[in-house]
This record gives structure tokens, sequence and C-alpha cells, in this order.
């Protein structure tokens, strides 16, 4: 059965007034979100601003400090079954004993079907359409342990949306995919929000692989956040208000380009996009990532 979230009213997704933090720092503060069925959301920011915390709120794995999160119009803790996610990559135990289209199937209300998922026609039929879809028949019958990290990544993407869910988090779902992988697996949630009305945040340090399928962006950084357009938040004046420190994006061939050349560093945006910046030569580019002392200052 094909479900269609865009006939349901209301957000498939809202935050109201949500804040939380670690250790006494806090990362991000009244957030206020609401979005739509079928819309695509990316959330950047830099190392350790938040947004896979964000993720966290959402799964209902992490209580706000303030606010509230829903999902589906229930309480993200209440809203689990609406939701497909795609984790952060990391690599599986090489004894995991699931092939490929087990991870796959698992997808498919597997705590409903379980192992006897394999007798089902219709739902084998579904899992051999999401493996092509990410380009993974090849390696169907595989254990899924000795698949390379992309690999079992384009697995994870397939797996998160089998369901149709409401909403799916993808946390960094491109990393480590090629570029013909990484179209593939864009295009895949594409068409799964605009045919089935599944919202999708998609948390990445690279929007440009993503921009034309996004309506907004959610920034996070230096504990505050901007939302809005790509046309919006990427411009070298929000970013630099953002940040309080010098920030220019460009816009080169359809990419967006971020160069912080602020004396600290601690400004990130992807090395891929500064290293494109015409007439920049990376080795001029300070460190992006966020410095030793911030972190241990939170
Ligand atoms: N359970 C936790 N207990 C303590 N600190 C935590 C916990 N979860 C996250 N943090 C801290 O919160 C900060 C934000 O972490 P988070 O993973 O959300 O960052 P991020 O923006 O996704 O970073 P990255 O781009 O590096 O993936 C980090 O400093 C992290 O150490």
């Amino acid at each position: 059965m094909t479900t269609t979230h865009q006939t349901e009213t209301g957000p498939a997704l809202e935050l109201r007034g949500a804040g939380i933090g670690f250790n006494g720092r806090t990362l991000w503060q009244d957030v206020n979100l609401r979005i739509q069925p079928g819309e695509f959301l990316a959330v950047l920011g830099p190392n350790g601003s938040g947004k896979s915390t964000l993720l966290k709120v959402l799964l209902g794995l992490y209580e706000l400090d303030e606010g509230e999160a829903f999902l589906a119009g229930r309480p993200a803790e209440k809203a689990r079954a609406d939701v497909g996610y795609i984790p952060q990559r990391h690599t599986m135990d090489p004894n995991t004993p699931l092939r490929a289209r087990d991870l796959v199937a698992l997808g498919l209300d597997g705590h409903r079907y379980g192992f006897r998922f394999g007798k089902n026609k219709a739902l084998q039929a579904k899992v051999d359409h999401l493996l092509e879809a990410v380009g993974a028949t090849g390696y169907a019958d595989m254990p899924v342990g000795v698949l390379s990290g992309g690999e079992q990544q384009r697995l994870r993407a397939a797996q998160a949306i089998a369901d149709q869910p409401a909403v799916l988090l993808c946390d960094e779902p491109l990393h480590s995919l090629d570029l013909y992988h990484q179209e593939a697996v864009t295009a895949l949630l594409n068409q799964q929000r605009a045919e089935n009305g599944t919202a999708i945040v998609f948390v990445t340090h690279e929007i440009n692989p993503v921009l034309d399928y996004v309506d907004r962006v959610l920034y996070f950084a230096q504990g505050q956040y901007r939302l809005g357009t790509p046309d919006e938040i990427m411009t070298s004046e929000t970013l630099t208000e953002l940040y309080g420190a010098p920030v220019e994006v460009l816009r080169h061939n359809g990419r967006v380009l971020v160069y912080a050349s602020h004396a600290e560093g601690h400004f990130c945006c992807d090395d891929e996009s500064v290293g494109a910046l015409p007439g920049t030569s990376t080795g001029a580019i300070p460190t992006l990532e966020a410095t030793g002392a911030e972190r241990q200052g939170r």
C-alpha cells in the first residue's frame, strides 16, 4: 500500500521554542520550525554545533532542555513508527549475520515480518526495487559486513525509505559515496518526498549535491541558528552575522562556495567548496573545523 503523507493536514515536523545543551554549553535554543509534508530541509553548521543532536531529539532519543518537538502531530518520543533514519556512517561488524537484502527488508516493518519476510513475494519485489534504486542489486545476497562503507550506506538509505515514513532523518547520508551514487541516493530521496510526501531533514556539510532539492536551510553556529531558503541563508551577509566574523559566500557554476578567512579558523564549510573557489588555493585556507580550545571550553 502506498502511503501519501501530503494528504494529511498539519506539519510533518514541528519544533516549538526548542533548546538543548550538554555540560553547561547550549548547542541551540528557541528553535521554532514547521516542516510541511514533502519539504526538504538541509541542516548545516560546524562540527559540534548540534546537527546530529537535532536528529536524536526528533528520534525521541534526547530530551529537550526547553520547548517541544512533534512529528506527524505526536510528541517525538511517541512518533518512532513515522520516522525513517539514515545514521551517520559507521562500518558494520564483518560478522553481521545479514545479507544486503535482509538489511533493506528490515525497513519494511521488520518488527512485524521478521525473518518470515522471505516468504512474502510482494515484499520481496519491493526489496528488489529498493536494491535496484540504490544500485545494490549486484551485491543483494552478500553479507553486509563484507561490503564497503559506501555500499553499506546505500543499503541504509534503501532501508530508511522502505516503509515510506512521514519524516526521513538523514545524518550525512552521502558521506563516502562516489558522485554517481550521491546522485542516485539524492534522486531516490527526492522521489520519496515528491511521490509520498515524506518530509526530509538532511544533515550535511556539503549543500551542493542537494541544492536543487532543498526548500529551506537550518544553519546552526555559535549557539544560534538561521532558517530560510538557500538564497536567504547561504549569503555572505547572513553567515557573517551568524558567525560574528567575516564569511564570504559565492555562487559559481550553480554551486555555493563558502570561504571563511578568520584567523582562528573556527568556521566550517566543506573543503571541497573551498577548493573549488576560483583563484583560491586550499593551502591558504585555515582549518575550518572547530578548534580544540573551543571544544574544551563548552
Ligand atoms: N549525550 C551527550 N552527552 C554529552 N555531550 C554530547 C552528547 N551528545 C552530543 N554531545 C555534544 O554535543 C555537541 C554537538 O554534537 P553533535 O553530534 O550534535 O554535533 P554535529 O553538529 O552533528 O557535529 P559533526 O558535524 O561533527 O557531526 C558535541 O560537542 C558533542 O560532544
